[in-house]
């Protein structure tokens, strides 16, 4: 009988776990893990530690008898013991799927029915009921993992996890209400994280603080980047995110060196607490994602923390995300839009124009299409829909290979470096005319009052549309320098909405001039952190 091969990575590839629990080997005693506390001092996971907790919780979950891929629930809040959750999964060789302890009963059920998961995981003080008597339970808490209800052992046709197999499935809310499963690999996301940690962001001894919910998957990049670096990770509860002054309190008392979030994490920040910003000792670094940074905003942040490093990384939840340039410092004045640069190494950006020619000259639109190994499996249970978003390499279609359609436009500058322009589907049509949105809200954020807007499509009861706008202005009527020469001010007291309206119309086409304009306290985000358009257009519509 021939000696069975080493099972290490080297011979399997690399599972989620081997790259994230790496520095365990060589520095065991650093911090993991720094996890803020509502008083006193943080508490710090060593590598060893959580490591130790890992393992015996993939013992635990081994003796369930559960086949390679399958499913485990993980409804928790990103921190220390459910990252050991997910850990001990990625290790016994299960699918985790990390949900909101926010989630509805219902969106659950929903989630269940589609998943059709084995074990349901909660923290000790988790407070979920009514869950199918099929489905197994188990809470964890103390760096204790418990089974509650053991799960039925799957009929099992396998015995050998494989890095091919899916390390997570992220559902995201699915345009149709259906909800959307994004299956990734351990090979894709192993292949993600040596291509972002290419780009040296963090380092031994850095503290990355994350400001995502566990169940975005914002979160796992965080994650990827802080324990990949060797550094730690410093999960930020949602609760203490949402308080701009708790928010700074915790980065200073974790002494983090890097914050990762969406751009409205920020937001309140900028607006209540800029001196505090201003005073944080150790922060040095920035990246957001998930949509465009207001570049009035971005100012005020580069103002508050100069010489501070802020990347810009874009991508979808299909590859986690693609790109990582870093934001000029200081942002150029007559800067229009902010790059996105190239696909991280190991992976390629193509442009393909509406007639689905690729494109490569400087200044011709087109959808970006990802070559990537960090390309997603497809979508749970959805081959159409998988099929249309992975589709033949347009380069050598007799090859099998497939790329990912975005579904966001972009522009080639002249070194190749691209400009994201939007989603393919925020070409919104007004009378006729085909209006990008995101160009009406870079135009209104050239304005010295404006520090944030969003424009939409207003659909009217003749079955038409128009143009409707929000912009939070700057709390000081516009006292900041104008953003480019010429710029109009807002003389005090005066309608904002016609001063708006007429700084539009001096470069923008008639029917790019929002007819509906109004002004907000703050633009409202979804549960991930964007800005929320549909309840934008819901308050216009407002009650009949
Ligand atoms: N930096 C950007 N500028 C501008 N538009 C953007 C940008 N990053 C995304 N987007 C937009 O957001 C879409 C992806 O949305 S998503 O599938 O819900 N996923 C996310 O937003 C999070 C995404 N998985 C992610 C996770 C971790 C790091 C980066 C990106 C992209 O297709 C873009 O339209």
């Amino acid at each position: 009988m021939s000696q069975r091969p080493d099972d290490t990575a080297a011979a399997t590839g690399e599972f989620l776990h081997d790259v994230l629990l790496d520095p365990a080997r060589h520095t065991p005693d650093h911090p993991a893990v720094v996890e803020p506390a509502a008083t006193g001092a943080p508490t710090v996971t060593t590598y060893a530690e959580l490591t130790a907790t890992v393992n015996a919780h993939a013992a635990t979950l081994r003796a369930l008898e559960l086949a390679p891929g399958t499913r485990v629930l993980l409804e928790a809040e990103l921190g220390a013991e459910s990252i050991a959750v997910l850990l001990a999964c990625s290790r016994a060789g299960l699918t985790f799927v990390p949900v909101s302890p926010e989630t509805p009963p219902d969106r659950l059920r929903t989630l269940i029915d589609t998943a059709r998961p084995a074990l349901h995981v909660r923290a000790a003080t988790g407070e979920r009921t009514d869950l199918p008597a099929t489905l197994g339970t188990a809470r964890f808490g103390d760096g204790e993992l418990t089974v509650e209800r053991a799960p039925a052992a799957t009929a099992r046709r396998r015995h050998v996890p494989c890095v091919a197999d899916p390390a997570y499935i992220v559902f995201t809310s699915g345009t149709t209400g259906r909800p959307k499963g994004v299956v990734m690999s351990h090979r894709a996301v192993t292949a993600f994280y040596r291509g972002m940690l290419a780009h040296r962001i963090a380092a031994p001894g850095d503290r990355v603080a994350g400001t995502s919910p566990l169940h975005f998957d914002f979160s796992l990049l965080t994650l990827g980047l802080a324990l990949g670096s060797g550094a730690a990770l410093v999960p930020v509860p949602q609760r203490l995110v949402r308080w701009p002054r708790h928010f700074l309190r915790a980065l200073r008392d974790t002494n983090a060196t890097q914050v990762t979030g969406v751009p409205s994490v920020w937001r309140q920040v900028l607006r209540h607490e800029a001196d505090r910003l201003s005073e944080l000792a150790h922060l040095r670094g920035v990246l957001f994602c998930g949509e465009e940074f207001p570049l009035p905003e971005l100012r005020r942040l580069q103002e508050l923390r100069p010489g501070m490093r802020i990347v810009n990384c874009y991508g979808a939840t299909e590859s986690m995300a693609a790109t990582f340039e870093d934001v000029p410092e200081p942002l150029p004045a007559d800067l229009e839009r902010l790059s996105i640069g190239h696909a991280h190494p190991g992976a390629e950006l193509l442009l393909r124009d509406g007639d689905g020619a690729l494109v490569d000259a400087p200044g011709t639109p087109g959808e970006m299409l990802l070559r990537s190994p960090a390309l997603f499996s497809g979508y749970w249970d959805d081959p159409e829909a998988t099929r249309a978003a992975l589709v033949p390499d347009p380069l050598c279609p007799e090859s099998g290979q497939v790329v990912l359609r975005t579904g966001d436009l972009a522009v080639r500058g002249e070194k190749g470096e691209l400009y994201f322009l939007g989603r393919t589907d925020s070409q919104v049509q007004i009378n006729g005319n085909r209006v990008e949105l995101g160009e009406v809200e870079r135009r209104l954020t050239g304005h010295p009052a404006v520090t944030a807007a969003a424009a939409l499509r207003l659909p009217l009861p003749d079955g038409g549309g128009c143009l409707a706008a929000f912009v939070v202005t700057d709390p000081s009527g516009g006292a900041r320098q104008p953003s480019r020469p010429g710029a109009a001010e807002a003389a005090p007291g005066e309608d904002i909405a016609a001063t708006l309206r007429d700084f539009c119309a001096r470069t923008l086409p008639g029917y790019m001039v929002p007819a509906e304009l109004r002004v907000v306290d703050a633009l409202p985000v979804t549960g991930n952190g964007k800005v929320d358009r549909e309840a934008l257009a819901a308050s216009v519509a407002g009650p009949a």
